[in-house]
């Protein structure tokens, strides 16, 4: 089992990657970074599919899929903590999640994903996204473990 973040754009060294740094490195379980990019000028609606076949190519078969989404389901961390352990115990190969461009996630993420993963109802930064979301898998690993970084 590993854990896989699939995001459009590249990561350029500064604050935000190496927030992200810092808690992706303190995941117990293996977490690959891929990026993806579409350089050429496209429609919005273009652009949205094409960055969706290119983050779905990066997610290997029978892997969990969670797409970071503004408009998706809201958690508090204990339960996204239970919702991730679930995920770890499918018996998947990999969760993966992704993390679109600035016109968001086409529809192919959508029909394909396993969840759709609301940071809050305002629009972050892509890379800051990242950066949240590695702090709450930490946060949701400390939690299954009993690990007191958590404090309810
Ligand atoms: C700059 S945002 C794009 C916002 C775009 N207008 C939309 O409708 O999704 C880039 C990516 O960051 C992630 N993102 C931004 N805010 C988020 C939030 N509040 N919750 C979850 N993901 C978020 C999503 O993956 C989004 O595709």
């Amino acid at each position: 089992m590993k854990l896989l973040l699939a995001a459009v754009g590249r990561a350029k060294n500064g604050p935000e990657r190496a927030l992200f740094e810092q808690y992706a490195s303190r995941l117990k379980l293996p977490f690959d970074v891929r990026e993806v990019e579409e350089k050429r000028p496209l429609s919005s609606a273009e652009r949205k599919a094409r960055e969706a076949d290119l983050l779905l190519a990066c997610v290997p078969a029978g892997a969990v899929v969670v797409a970071l989404d503004e408009r998706g389901k809201l958690y508090g961390s204990e339960d996204f903590a239970a919702a991730y352990g679930g995920w770890l115990e499918r018996g998947a190969p990999c969760v993966a999640f992704l993390i679109g461009g600035a016109d968001g996630h086409g529809d192919a993420v959508r029909t394909r994903a396993d969840a759709l993963l609301s940071l809050g109802k305002m629009t972050w930064p892509h890379m800051l996204v990242r950066a949240m979301l590695a702090e709450q898998l930490f946060r949701a690993q400390s939690i299954l473990d009993g690990h007191p970084y958590h404090r309810a």
